[in-house]
């Protein structure tokens, strides 16, 4: 299946377990790839056929500005479970890191897959 994708998607966020992470935003960057048939969209040349990276990117956005999650894991997959919904790709996967939290590490972070490709 053919994909569309995001890449070094970064948004602020308020995220993890500890007290202090509550008092702050955090840089988290996503990368998505998502699947979607892109053969209407290149034959009508048509937006409205086409998996709008752009939309995507700002329901990220708004996602991640307005829910508030101990858990990266929490966080993941109820994104991903809401783009699922709202733009009906068949599958996507979706990485988000947190970077340099982890002093030993430059990120840390979650890979997740799902939907059927
Ligand atoms: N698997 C996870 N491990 C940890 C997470 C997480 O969201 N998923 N979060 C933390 C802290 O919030 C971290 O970001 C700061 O040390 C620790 N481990």
């Amino acid at each position: 299946m053919d994909k569309v994708f995001i890449k070094e998607l970064k948004v602020d966020a308020v995220i993890g377990v500890y007290d202090w992470e509550k008092q702050v935003r955090q840089p988290l960057v996503f990368d998505l790839e998502m699947a979607w048939d892109i053969r209407v969209a290149a034959q009508t040349d048509d937006l409205m056929h086409a998996l709008d990276y752009q939309a995507v990117t700002e329901y990220i956005e708004r996602f991640v500005r307005e829910q508030h999650f101990q858990l990266l894991e929490s966080l993941l997959e109820r994104l991903a479970d809401g783009l699922l919904k709202e733009f009906g790709m068949p599958w996507l996967s979706i990485r988000v890191e947190k970077p340099a939290v982890v002093p030993q590490a430059r990120a840390v972070g979650l890979f997740i897959e799902r939907g059927i490709d």
